[in-house]
């Protein structure tokens, strides 16, 4: 399918108040460019933690919105600038000249899967769920997955540590905290090495969809894996529900600054001589991981590496 794409130059003030005028007019969805740099929150939901150097904010936005080609977007065009001209008499909003162009001919929202290719980490297959198995990988442990628009393929070097050390320490009594879980993937892993039971927690809502839909797809049970929505770092309720010293592994693959505030809250989580297994440090942030690690009473007792990402693996005494 082609789209017709209109681009509208504005200022970063009114990104949102435009955003919502074309969607009231009935744009589905809209793509803004700015050089605003990512809030400290989209760091953490986006995995980001070392940001490219950008150019200064100049103020200067782009909002975009996709009609189909097929379809006469002219009422809509239309509209859109009665609209435009209205807000420019209430509040400053640029020029807002539209631009069109017309985008490729590609499946913008599953594009991505190219890129997702089966693999393994050491003897466990990692495979898109809309892959076949290849005849030699018929003996190993098979995990499918569909990220959707969560993260966690397993491709990334930070998963992977989390699973070489889940694979160390996971017997058929673990109960697993999965904080951050993304797709499940570290969960979906662990239960097939044969822990007894996972809690996924996430901020993303997509994250919850994804990671119930990956279980059902591994045929995992649903007594045996729960998923939630929450912030553990900010709800204390939350800390005390999911269940004090109850945790046999705790597992966090989230950015370096995230792990350093989890830390002293998740050890209340975890059972005495319980693992607690983080990822998701880069190189630069190890020893400020090993110091709050330290600090909050762990007993570090491995950190492992692969490509510029570190693993701190520790023990509740
Ligand atoms: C790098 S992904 C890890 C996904 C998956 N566990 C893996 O290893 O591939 C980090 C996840 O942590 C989530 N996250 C970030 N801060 C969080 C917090 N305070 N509590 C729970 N989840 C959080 C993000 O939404 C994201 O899904």
């Amino acid at each position: 399918m082609k789209w017709n794409k209109y681009t509208l130059k504005t200022i970063t003030e009114a990104e949102d108040i435009i955003s919502s005028t074309l969607m009231d007019l009935g744009v589905e969805g809209v793509e803004i460019e700015d050089k605003v740099p990512l809030s400290e929150s989209d760091k953490k939901q986006m995995f980001v933690d070392i940001l490219p150097d950008i150019e200064p904010d100049d103020n200067i936005a782009y909002i975009s919105f996709y009609i189909d080609s097929e379809v006469d977007a002219s009422e809509l065009l239309e509209n859109v600038k009665t609209e435009l001209k209205e807000l420019s008499n209430l509040m400053d909003i640029g020029e807002c000249s539209i631009v069109s162009s017309q985008t490729e001919d590609k499946d913008w929202i599953n594009n991505w899967k190219q890129y997702f290719k089966q693999f393994t980490v050491d003897d466990i297959l990692i495979k898109p769920s809309w892959e076949e198995v290849k005849p030699e990988d018929h003996e190993k442990l098979m995990i499918q997955i569909d990220p959707g628009t969560a993260f966690g393929t397993g491709m990334h070097e930070t998963t992977q540590l989390c699973i070489r050390q889940l694979k160390k320490y996971i017997t058929k009594t673990t109960k697993l905290l999965d904080v951050g879980c993304g797709s499940g993937i570290l969960s979906i892993v662990s239960l097939k090495l044969g822990a007894d039971h996972a809690l996924g927690l996430d901020i993303d809502p997509n994250a919850i969809n994804a990671s119930k839909e990956n279980a059902q797809v591994n045929h995992i049970p649903d007594e045996k894996f729960n998923v939630q929505i929450g912030n553990i770092l900010e709800d204390g309720e939350l800390q005390g529900s999911i269940g004090i010293e109850k945790y046999d592994i705790v597992v966090a693959n989230i950015l370096a600054d995230v792990l350093i505030s989890l830390t002293p809250i998740i050890l209340k989580n975890l059972k005495t001589g319980g693992y607690y297994i983080t990822s998701g440090i880069i190189d630069m942030k190890e020893e400020a991981v090993v110091t709050a690690v330290n600090k909050s009473g762990l007993e570090v007792v491995e950190v492992t590496y692969q490509g510029e990402w570190v693993s701190v693996t520790a023990r509740k005494k």
